[in-house]
């Protein structure tokens, strides 16, 4: 309605000036009868883009089909004088941001895992198979734990389950590990953290052998990662996700600002290291960073796993960022099916207003990680299958 209305002054305008004027004046009078139109258009709008949208589709209406039904109604008051034309830039509206489907990308990654797997057998009679432990009864645990044999069985890796009591000792944890170590047609060993309280998580990992880490959680593996020039041979599934999210969604990692809250073996520390070695510069946030927002609005792209709810807020987003939220944070809902829902590191709603791309949780990087802990494993049977021939 405001565009008809601004569109029939114009024209009233323009009977008034055709009117009085010469004609060689009527150019630049439409000149800023346009300018002022957008001008007044800009003003609908309670938001920006509905300043750009009308921006953009208003300046049609004023030379649209409806100008000459109103030649003959002239305004009674004198003309107003004609402001010097200033060009209005038009910005363009921002695009809608990506959300960045986990989900998708992990069903794509496991399609081509199982016909490697096919392969693998068909050439080499071997079986990739994965040894999973799993130390008490933490209900997160238990349902990762289902998630990830659920996920071998999809794709044809062999699943193997050592389920110990949380009262057990760290030998018998070791004793399981060394079991696995031994075992052929097992390729790779996850211990599922956390462990026990009363438990040295360093030493339990450590006798995972090298081969067999595809946690990419063993000192050397962490080492060879950090180091330029060397190879680990497993690197943390966490972090390989994020990569994969973000190259697939090709974005520019090179001389990029890459913030990462968070500095865990799990995801933090190795999805540093992993951004630098596709050239990012890489901040680091985490529990005693002061100011934490200030850094994280410098960034481009931030990959929140602090595992704290809701901890990145959009005040915290330069506008365009990409965000990859890797935080599982189970929160209290009574109306959900368990009484609690998952959400992220990163207040969606907010952040989805400022970024450019961004993961939702669920259905963002937990799918991928699964995705990649497959891959490790099947990694780790065709090296096996290289070294027996
Ligand atoms: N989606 C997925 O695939 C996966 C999700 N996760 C999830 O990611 C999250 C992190 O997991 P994980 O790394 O194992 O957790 P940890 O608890 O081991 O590490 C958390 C890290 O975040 C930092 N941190 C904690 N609070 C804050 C804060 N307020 N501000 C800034 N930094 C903070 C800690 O800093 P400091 O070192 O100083 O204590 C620490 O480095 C969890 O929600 C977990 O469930 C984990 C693995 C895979
Ligand atoms: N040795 C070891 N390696 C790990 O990699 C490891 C671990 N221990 N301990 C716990 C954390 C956590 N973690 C997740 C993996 C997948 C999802 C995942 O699939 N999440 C789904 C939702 C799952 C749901 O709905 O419950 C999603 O985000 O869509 C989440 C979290 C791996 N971790």
């Amino acid at each position: 309605m405001a565009a008809l209305t601004w569109g029939r002054l114009v024209k009233r305008k323009m009977a008034a000036d055709s009117a009085s004027a010469s004609a060689s004046a009527s150019a630049p009078v439409l000149f800023s009868l346009l300018a002022r139109s957008r001008r007044c258009h800009a003003t609908v709008g309670t938001s920006k883009e509905d300043e750009d949208t009308h921006a953009h589709s208003t300046s049609p209406s004023i030379l649209g089909p409806d100008l000459p039904d109103i030649w003959s109604s002239l305004p009674t008051s004198p003309p107003r004088p004609i402001p010097i034309p200033i060009p209005i830039p038009i910005p363009m509206p921002p695009a809608p941001p990506t959300i960045i489907d986990g989900k998708s990308i992990a069903q794509e990654i496991r399609s081509h895992i199982s016909k490697h797997v096919i392969n693998l057998k068909n050439s080499y009679d071997k079986v990739p198979g994965l040894a999973v432990i799993l130390v008490g009864h933490r209900r997160d645990s238990q349902s990762y734990v289902r998630y990830k044999i659920k996920a071998c069985n999809e794709v044809g890796i062999t699943s193997f389950l050592a389920q110990l009591p949380h009262s057990c000792s760290e030998d018998e944890v070791i004793d399981s590990v060394t079991r696995f170590n031994e075992d052929p047609s097992v390729h790779g060993i996850l211990v599922q953290l956390p462990l026990p309280q009363h438990m040295d998580e360093e030493r339990i990992l450590g006798a995972v052998s090298l081969h067999k880490d595809v946690d990419g959680f063993h000192p050397l593996n962490v080492g060879n990662l950090a180091l330029r020039g060397r190879q680990p041979l497993f690197i943390p599934c966490a972090a390989k996700a994020c990569l994969q999210l973000l190259l697939r969604h090709q974005i520019d990692l090179v001389g990029k600002h890459a913030v990462v809250i968070g500095r865990s073996k799990v995801v933090g520390l190795p999805t540093s290291l992993l951004l630098q070695r596709h050239y990012s510069t890489v901040s680091i946030v985490h529990a005693f960073t002061h100011r934490p927002e200030e850094i994280t609005r410098e960034a481009d792209i931030v990959i929140s796993a602090a595992g704290v709810a809701n901890l990145v807020r959009g005040s915290w987003l330069k506008r365009g960022v990409v965000v990859i939220d890797v935080g599982t944070n189970p929160i209290e809902d009574p109306d959900s099916e368990h009484g609690y829902r998952l959400t992220g590191d990163v207040h969606f709603d907010e952040a989805v207003k400022v970024a450019s791309a961004i993961t939702p949780v669920p259905g963002g990087v937990g799918p991928v990680t699964i995705a990649m802990l497959l891959s490790n494993t099947l990694d780790a049977a065709k090296e096996a299958c290289r070294s027996s021939v």
